[in-house]
């Protein structure tokens, strides 16, 4: 059987949400600079979006941690390809995800970036699948919460593929 991809959450639906998570944001932040931190690759198409629905003054970074490779399990290690530029000490860091599945990702990365003393940091994730949860990681801002099924699209790859796709959907036909 071939891949099919099946629409789980539109285009207009996202950008409604983007909308709205932009505007709770910039009430959340009043008076500061929020510091984006986009996860890659994931991470990116959301940010871009996301940004520019923000209203106080924002300032971005980004950083690439990996651990599923090409399949569509988590390995459970994980590491950092690409570290951030700048250092974060006393910045209100936002950061900005595609998904939490297991929550591994960011249970380890939230740990590495609280080292380097912050002033604050929030996590903002597009999808929520909490049925996978295998580590416990605080989400402060939701987009959607998902059924347990391997998505694609706006930012979210199956083995690289899809990423461009302005909506989210279901792969079909992977064994
Ligand atoms: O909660 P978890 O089970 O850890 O999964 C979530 C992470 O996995 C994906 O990244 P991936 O490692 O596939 O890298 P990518 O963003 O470059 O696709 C996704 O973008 C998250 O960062
Ligand atoms: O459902 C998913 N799709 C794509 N990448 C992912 N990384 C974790 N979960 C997923
Ligand atoms: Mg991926």
């Amino acid at each position: 059987m071939s891949e099919t991809i099946r629409v789980l959450i539109s285009e207009e639906e996202i950008e409604e949400r983007v909308q709205a998570l932009g505007k709770q944001i910039s009430e959340d932040y009043a008076g500061k600079q929020v510091h984006l931190i986009c996860i890659l690759k994931g991470g990116a198409f959301f940010m871009c979006e996301l940004a520019k629905r923000i209203t106080v003054p924002v300032s971005m970074d980004f950083m690439s941690v990996g651990s599923y490779g090409d399949g569509t399990a988590s390995s459970g290690v994980v590491r950092i390809a690409k570290d951030l530029d700048e250092a974060i000490e006393g910045k209100d860091v936002l950061i900005v995800e595609d998904i939490i599945d297991s929550g591994r990702t960011l249970y380890y990365l939230i740990d590495v970036l609280k080292h380097r003393k912050p002033n604050s940091v929030r996590l903002c994730t597009l999808l929520d699948k909490p049925d996978r949860r295998v580590k416990d990681v605080k989400v402060d801002y939701v987009g959607f919460a998902i059924p347990d099924e391997f998505v694609v699209g706006y930012g979210l790859d199956y083995a690289q593929k899809y990423r461009n796709l302005p909506y989210i959907g279901v792969v079909e036909g992977v064994e």
